[in-house]
């Protein structure tokens, strides 16, 4: 397998010609301080590709989604999808959160509405998709219920089902099973496989879990240092589908304990450093 160091600058870990090219990414909250969260972050993510990020906590990963989808700016570089600079939010952009924030007077089949400024609004073709995107996350029997009548799972189905109502063609997910438990956690990762297998859209994921970064993605990302920019870019040749087989498969552990041993490498580090 192999670790790559990550480029100084340019575009480490892919061809050029990505969807979503980051060059050289700067960024801080306070312009006062001038403290940078990202600096120097290069990433290049190909049309189709899956791309997990990892790394320590704080360094920086919801950062980077934040700036992806238009949420912030960046005070350095340039962020590019389809070769245009993001500005704003924008329609072709699906974001999926660790919680799902559902509004809790509206039904199930409203909240996926929401984007599309609910049901009254909504025209019968944003309906008539809210209703199949229900059941393609297995919804369709709570489509008239409330966010306190679903499990953490249930409510998280109507997340990922919300962000898919624009058929969106990147998503950014950041942590999106992490309030779950184990059981549920391994069946929509594998349900957003199949979600992601037959759109083929370009996915950025956010995890601090190994286990499910080799699982879901074509390249596993890694940020670390502060200000944080990317350590290893690591590719993960696996076939898909992958299924719970796949997790004791040799080729599956030894890129998890690569990625293990790394992280144990930067937590020394930084443990050094401080
Ligand atoms: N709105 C904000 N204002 C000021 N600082 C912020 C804000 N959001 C995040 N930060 C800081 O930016 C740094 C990176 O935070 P971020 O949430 O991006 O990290 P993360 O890698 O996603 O963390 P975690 O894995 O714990 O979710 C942290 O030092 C955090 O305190």
């Amino acid at each position: 397998m192999k670790m790559e160091p990550a480029a100084p600058a340019g575009v480490p870990g892919g061809a050029p010609d990505g969807r979503l090219v980051l060059s050289d990414v700067a960024f801080g909250y306070d312009g006062r301080t001038g403290r940078k969260v990202l600096e120097g972050l290069s990433l290049n993510v190909r049309d189709g590709e899956f791309v997990a990020i990892l790394g320590p906590s704080g360094s920086g990963k919801s950062t980077l989604l934040r700036l992806v989808v238009g949420l912030e700016r960046p005070t350095g570089g340039a962020i590019r999808l389809d070769g245009r600079p993001i500005t704003g939010p924008r329609q072709d952009i699906g974001m999926v959160f660790q919680k799902p924030t559902l509004l809790p007077w509206r039904t199930v089949r409203d909240n996926v509405l929401l984007p599309a400024g609910f049901a009254r609004a909504a025209g019968s073709e944003a309906r008539t998709q809210a209703d199949r995107l229900l059941a393609l996350v297995g919804l369709s029997d709570v489509a008239g219920a409330y966010p306190f009548q679903l499990s953490g799972g249930m409510a998280q189905r109507v997340g990922i089902a919300r962000m898919l109502l624009h058929d969106p063609s990147l998503l950014i997910l950041d942590e999106p099973f992490a309030a779950l438990d184990a059981m549920t956690r391994e069946d929509l990762s594998l349900e957003l496989q199949s979600i992601w297998m037959a759109g083929r859209k370009t996915a950025l994921f956010v995890t601090h879990s190994i286990p499910e970064a080799v699982l879901l993605a074509d390249r596993v990302v890694v940020l670390a240092g502060r200000p944080a920019k990317v350590v290893a870019d690591v590719a993960v040749p696996l076939p898909r589908p992958r299924t719970i087989e796949t997790l004791t498969s040799s080729e599956f552990n030894t890129i998890a304990y690569e990625l293990r041993r790394l992280f144990r490498d930067l937590a020394g580090a930084a443990r050094r450093a401080s």
